[in-house]
């Protein structure tokens, strides 16, 4: 059942420099016990995403030009002040890259868990401390009654990111985002932070918005997936689909340049050639256009929309989904002769 359900939204920046349209239409649903993942290169969109469906873009700039966003059926973009406190904590919950901007340095753990958990709900101080403590043990903090009264510094980068998800917990929240939960940490401490996600997920039936621009991540956790460029959603299918069969060039072509959990270790990545645009200059048509291996003429005439290509796959391409699929093949010859190129390189 989806919990959190966003239509047609559109977000914009108004800067002195222009209007950057951050979010155009995007159109995506959260379910409980399930993850979405949001992926995209740097620029595309994501975190704005993330922050409309709580509303804490800086307004303004941001404006909110059209579109809903539905938590359990209420409209945010038309709550006052006081109704938003509640969907933020008790209803949806966000987790940042790096714990350390969010946590207080001169409080302790449990006090900042406490306060955030008494800003939320109408609890006792005593309720709100026992709360705290069976938050920091469910997010696996060993002798929590005693780490409860230590201060971030005292934490590890991995269990700074446990206290941070604990507080986001307290408050049992329906939906939780994760903004690059995992981006600061090292290697071991990533795949135990996202194990522990996925727990929390099964646990508490929870509905996990992942942002990530690690294809790796998104294949082995989500179970959806929307794939954003230059602000708009480009892709949207279950990630098996998404996996299997790209629709979109983008796509295909990420999923080359970046090492993935589903391919040999060591495979010869091929790159996305040039970047993503400037949003306050985009290229006319696809703003894909210009770096697409598909690319033909009529892509720089109109900006295509999310269209249904397979049952439940979504795509913006103008490409019908043989001539999508013959383009899969091309790029995977392609990416066949880097490695035997690759190989012949270390073997000679
Ligand atoms: N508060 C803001 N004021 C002005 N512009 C903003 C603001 N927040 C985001 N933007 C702009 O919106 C666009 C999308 O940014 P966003 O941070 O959502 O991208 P992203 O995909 O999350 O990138 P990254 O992976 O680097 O975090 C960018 O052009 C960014 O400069």
């Amino acid at each position: 059942m989806a919990v959190l359900e966003v239509r047609n939204l559109n977000v914009e920046f108004r800067l002195d420099t222009g209007v950057v349209r951050a979010v155009n239409d995007a159109t995506f649903s959260v379910e409980q016990g399930k993850t979405l993942a949001i992926v995209g290169e740097s620029g595309s969109g994501k975190t704005a995403t993330a922050l409309s469906t709580l509303r804490l873009n800086p307004e303004p700039p941001c404006f909110y030009t059209g579109g809903e966003i539905l938590f359990e059926g209420q409209d945010l973009l038309t709550m006052n002040e006081r109704q938003l406190r509640q969907v933020r904590g008790q209803g949806i919950a966000m987790i940042f890259q790096d714990p350390m901007t969010s946590l207080n340095p001169v409080r302790t753990v449990g006090r900042q868990i406490v306060e955030s958990v008494v800003r939320r709900e109408k609890l006792g101080r005593a309720e709100a401390k026992a709360r705290a403590v069976q938050a920091l043990r469910e997010v696996g903090i060993a002798n929590p009654e005693e780490r409860a009264g230590q201060y971030p510094h005292q934490f590890s980068g991995g269990m700074r990111q446990r206290v941070m998800i604990a507080m986001a917990l307290a408050s049992r929240p329906k939906v939780l985002i994760a903004d690059e939960p995992t981006t600061a940490l090292d290697v071991t401490v990533q795949a135990q932070i996202m194990e522990l996600l996925d727990d929390l997920k099964t646990r508490f039936d929870m509905g996990i918005v992942l942002i990530t621009h690690d294809l790796a991540m998104v294949s082995e956790k989500a179970d959806d997936v929307l794939v954003m460029y230059a602000g708009r959603p480009v892709e949207k299918a279950t990630a098996e689909a998404v996996f299997a069969t790209p629709r979109m060039p983008y796509t295909m072509q990420l999923m080359q340049s970046a090492p993935r959990a589903d391919r040999p270790k060591g495979a010869v990545l091929d790159p996305i050639p040039g970047s993503p645009p400037d949003l306050l200059n985009l290229p006319p048509g696809c703003p894909f256009e210009p770096r697409c291996f598909l690319s033909r003429p009529e892509c720089t005439e109109t900006v295509p929309r999310l269209v249904t290509k397979t049952p439940g796959h979504e795509a913006a391409c103008i490409l019908s989904p043989d001539e999508l699929a013959t383009g899969a093949q091309t790029l995977a010859a392609r990416a066949a002769a880097l490695e035997a190129d690759a190989t012949e390189g270390v073997s000679s």
